[in-house]
């Protein structure tokens, strides 16, 4: 296991050409992940992730601040230093970067030989991990015999081959359909949970997120702009990029647009309920209604797992006299967070 601290990291690209300007890439980052924790870093294009990971395993030198990987700041270390480094970081990549002229067996095999474990031990290794990976069957078969999710499992077991304590993965998955990309995550999740491995993951796909980490960082033009328990960032978001993310999986408002649709279908007051995991009782909310004679459509809306935990949004119509309505509104708000929508 191993804990990953970032302080203030920066990493400036210096200008290409005589009109080109310098680049800022990750911009003053501070981070930290604990120990066994599975941590994203989530952000559109250009925002910094892929520097930042490669900032952890030494691949870049930051132009500013310090990268601490359990307690040894690595910022002014040597290569030869950085090459030891990296040796107990595993890494997986998007486009899996595998060997295709050799076998499933002979990539897993490869890290083991390039740091010298003895030839008599590297066949009973390969074989666990492609039993861990669920590719033990497969171990002869040549790369391109292999669906994209086989390849990413070889990715891991090759990744894995050395006992990392850190596994560091570049959009492991946005290159799978989200059956496959489920089950890839999966395994990592018991890459974490069964031996142990931190993991530090960087996507631009919320689900991924929603599904596998426990802490998030969302980055926007090389900064860290918020941070935190992936329920407490997503059920509750401060900026407009994470608002972005959190609309493309997660329950929310109907858009403006969709607010007029829903107006000329329905005729009654329109409201959202935040359900925010358990602070507010759904069965509370529909009694609340039925015990002032109020009618109730679910309109929009719906109930999800955020990082293990209920978060939903309800767009409802309240169907009844003006006054019971108002009346009801006013008693839901004792036990729900409540907008009447305008
Ligand atoms: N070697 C480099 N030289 C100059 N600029 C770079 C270099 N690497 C990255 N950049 C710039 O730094 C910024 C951040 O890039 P980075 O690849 O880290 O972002 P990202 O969030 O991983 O995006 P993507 O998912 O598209 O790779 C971009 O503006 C990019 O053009």
């Amino acid at each position: 296991m191993t804990r990953v601290e970032l302080h203030s990291v920066g990493k400036r690209y210096p200008a290409r050409g005589r009109s080109g300007s310098e680049t800022t890439a990750v911009d003053g980052v501070t981070l930290e992940v604990a120990s066994g924790e599975i941590h994203a870093v989530i952000g559109y294009s250009g925002a910094g992730k892929s520097t930042l990971l490669r900032l952890v395993n030494g691949l870049e030198r930051a132009t500013s601040g310090r990268v601490i990987i359990d307690g040894e700041d690595i910022t002014g270390y040597s290569e030869g230093q950085l090459r030891a480094v990296r040796s107990r970081i595993g890494m997986i990549f998007q486009q899996f970067n595998l060997f295709h002229s050799k076998t499933v067996a002979k990539n897993v095999e490869y890290p083991l030989a390039v740091s010298g474990t003895p030839r008599a031990e590297r066949a009973g290794r390969v074989r666990e991990l492609l039993e861990f990976v669920g590719l033990a069957d497969h171990a002869d078969f040549h790369i391109e015999q292999l669906s994209g999710g086989q390849k990413q499992r070889v990715g891991i077991a090759r990744a894995l081959a050395t006992n990392p304590g850190l596994l560091l993965a570049d959009e492991a998955t946005s290159a799978l359909d989200p059956d496959t990309s489920r089950e890839v995550l999966q395994l990592l999740s018991r890459v974490n949970s069964e031996l142990g491995i931190t993991i530090l993951l960087i996507t631009h796909e919320m689900d991924v997120v929603r599904e596998i980490a426990q802490r998030v960082t969302v980055m926007e033009g090389g900064r860290a702009v918020e941070q935190g328990e992936v329920f407490e960032v997503f059920s509750n978001p401060q900026t407009d990029t994470t608002r972005r993310f959190v609309s493309t999986a997660l329950p929310t408002e109907p858009s403006a647009t969709h607010l007029r649709e829903l107006r000329e279908k329905h005729r009654g007051k329109l409201v959202t309920l935040t359900f925010r995991d358990g602070s507010a009782d759904q069965p509370v909310v529909f009694q609340t209604l039925a015990d002032r004679g109020v009618g109730v459509s679910i309109v929009h809306g719906g109930i999800t797992d955020v990082g293990g935990r209920s978060f939903g949004k309800l767009t409802l119509e309240l169907i009844g006299e003006g006054l019971q309505v108002e009346h009801a509104i006013a008693a839901l708000a004792q036990h729900a967070e409540l907008e009447v929508l305008a």
